[in-house]
């Protein structure tokens, strides 16, 4: 669905990434970590043509984001969330997800200034429709309330109600967890996983090493702009570069970490 080959961008004299491939398939969770100022949020603005990468290509669905506007990457079928968030703040969390939606409806400006009857009657579909995914995020109770008035994990679905409304192939997430208590990260997990069991792929950018390795099918590890893993939850974790990078130099050769394999003491079985 999305294969990123020799991906580089540089900020001055920093190189930010430097040559990253990988490629996600339709139909998983891909997840993206590593630690702070590794690349990640690069990388994601590099996909959503927010930044033009110096070289590399990344084909979605075989077309050329990297020559995309950023306002032509939605109508590919990518849709994205902020790691801060961004919404309007003093519009309801239902008019919120109706400008979302703004792409894929047809009234043009004449219609909105006639007001005439295929317009009235397309705003009240966008409105049922805007008012079924806030439902499906599950915050449908507050639609009618002002966004800034939300709890914050409340937002945090809101932007994901609002991605979807462009009707996304792929939907990615820049730390959708973060600042959120235990709880309510139960939740969002249940969410993206709902999402992908909707034929939805999602690209999952995360500080949350748990929820990575539990819920992603894949995983991509940036470390200093550059691929330090890339494979499967388990393959990745149990990776030394990996546990080196998060645990410090050492960790991975850690006896206390990863004591020898002893064996099973049969007393302690039922
Ligand atoms: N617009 C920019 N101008 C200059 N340097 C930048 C810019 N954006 C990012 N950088 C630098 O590029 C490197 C990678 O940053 P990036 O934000 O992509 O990392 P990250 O993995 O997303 O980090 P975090 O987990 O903290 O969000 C960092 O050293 C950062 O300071």
């Amino acid at each position: 669905m999305l294969v990123a080959k020799g991906l580089s961008k540089r900020f001055g004299g920093l190189q930010a990434l430097k040559d990253v491939s990988f490629e996600i398939r339709k139909g998983e969770i891909f997840g993206l970590i590593g630690p702070n100022g590794a690349g990640k949020t690069t990388l994601f603005n590099v996909m959503t043509a927010l930044y033009i990468p110096e070289s590399g290509s990344c084909l979605f669905n075989g077309v050329e984001l990297t020559r995309l506007k950023p306002y032509q990457i939605a109508a590919q079928g990518m849709a994205r969330t902020f790691q801060n968030i961004r919404l309007f703040a003093s519009l309801t969390a239902l008019e919120n997800v109706m400008i979302g939606q703004h792409l894929r409806t047809k009234a043009g400006l004449w219609g909105a200034v006639t007001r005439n009857q295929a317009t009235r009657a397309e705003e009240a579909r966008t409105e049922a429709r805007a008012l079924e995914l806030l439902n499906y995020v599950g915050i449908g109770h507050v639609a009618n309330e002002v966004a800034s008035s939300l709890s914050y994990g409340d937002q945090r679905r809101l932007e994901i109600a609002r991605a979807l409304a462009t009707a996304p192939s792929l939907l990615a997430l820049d730390e959708p967890a973060a600042g959120m208590n235990p709880s309510e990260t139960v939740v969002l997990r249940a969410l993206i996983e709902k999402i992908r069991d909707d034929g939805i792929t999602v690209l999952l950018i995360e500080h949350d090493m748990k929820l990575v390795m539990n819920m992603c099918d894949r995983v991509l590890v940036l470390e200093y702009g550059q691929v330090l893993s890339y494979g499967q939850p388990h393959d990745v974790q149990h990776d030394p570069r990996v546990i080196e990078a998060y645990l410090g130099k050492g960790a991975a050769q850690d006896p206390l970490l990863h004591p020898p394999a002893t064996p099973q003491n049969p007393s302690t079985h039922d």
